[in-house]
């Protein structure tokens, strides 16, 4: 076994072999539809007023009904993009014995994560590893200076992208962007590198499970591979790679904060058997004691902080695998 493998058939032999495979939903097979979300040019916004009304309407309808879509033309060099994936290969590169220990890079514990060793049903498995980059702790990684400056580069380059949507998307639910400036800043967004290994059973084992995002709005990068899914109106839909896009998705409190006006959706990345796959996501969230409350009324959710949601979501995922996320606070 390569040496940078994390153990996933070691931690997961009993839950795989005690089980009838058969109960667990086959991830290929099951109703996958190649619906391609919707695709915006953003170099719109830089034309003229008619243009840029048209664009921007996009971008609000998209995330009303989709609360997923790709964009092209964002700002973003390709120059950047490819250091990005180069370093990131790299650094999964290292042998697992480094990448699992407790201060790997320099930055807190736990921020390398791998499949769910804590896993108690097949179901919870997951064929991936993840690095989990809290920007204010990147200063920290001074042995790995290629990594660090272009995760810096890419954090440069996404950040005025998520910016220049979530103010368009506020302005429509009557929110000022004032209040992203306040509570969102480099200090408060994170950003999670994947990595999805070849899987010996794809039909199986999910690469990464079902989850809304914890975010106002995230921007992710794929390669062109494949595997990830979002629900929309009740079937899987696949997500086509498109090498000049950028995937957009809107999180839970962005959701919370539009009373329901946009809509986080759900999406998972199954596995494949023959190539692995890399993405990046930049979450872009406030700190933690930003309160949550939309000024519409009836509200939907009660009003909450964004700690009060990550010790939710963290309970949850502890007690019962799944995070639940946001109808903890429906009204
Ligand atoms: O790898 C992907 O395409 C999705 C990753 C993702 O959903 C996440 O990191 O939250
Ligand atoms: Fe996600």
């Amino acid at each position: 076994m390569d040496l940078h493998e994390p153990p996933f058939l070691e931690a997961y032999k009993t839950l795989l072999h005690g089980t009838n495979l058969n109960d667990i939903s086959n991830y290929k097979s099951s109703m996958v539809d190649k619906c391609e979300i919707p695709l915006i040019d953003l170099s719109r916004l830089n034309f003229g007023h008619l243009e840029r009304k048209e664009c921007m309407k996009e971008i609000i309808e998209a995330s009303r009904k989709w609360g997923f879509f790709q964009v092209v033309n964002h700002g973003v060099s390709e120059e950047v993009l490819k250091s990005m994936k180069f370093e990131q290969m790299k650094v999964f590169r290292m042998p697992f014995g480094i990448k699992s220990q407790e201060n790997f890079l320099n930055l807190p514990s736990r921020s390398y994560r791998w499949g769910n060793p804590s896993a108690t049903n097949p179901k919870q498995l997951m064929w991936s590893e993840a690095l989990h980059m809290f920007l204010p702790d990147l200063a920290k990684m001074d042995q790995h200076k290629s990594l660090r400056s272009s995760v810096e580069d890419f954090v440069k380059a996404v950040t005025p992208l998520a910016e220049s949507l979530v103010q368009i998307l506020a302005e429509e639910v009557n929110i000022k962007f004032s209040y992203f400036q306040h509570n969102c800043s480099a200090n408060t967004c994170y950003l999670r590198l994947n990595r999805y290994p070849t899987c010996p059973f794809p039909s199986k084992v999910v690469g990464l499970l079902p989850h809304e995002d914890s975010s106002f709005l995230t921007i992710l990068h794929q390669d062109n591979i494949g595997g990830l899914q979002l629900m929309k109106d009740g079937n899987w839909i696949s997500v086509k790679p498109n090498s000049q896009a950028l995937i957009v998705n809107i999180g839970d409190l962005f959701r919370a904060l539009s009373n329901g006006v946009y809509t986080s959706v759900k999406h998972r990345v199954v596995a494949a058997e023959k190539v692995e796959r890399f993405s990046v996501a930049f979450f872009y969230g406030p700190s933690i004691d930003a309160v949550i409350e939309s000024n519409a009324t009836p509200p939907l959710y009660r009003k909450f902080t964004f700690g009060e949601y990550q010790e939710q979501t963290l309970k949850d995922l502890k007690e019962g695998g799944d995070k639940v996320g946001l109808s903890r606070f429906l009204l």
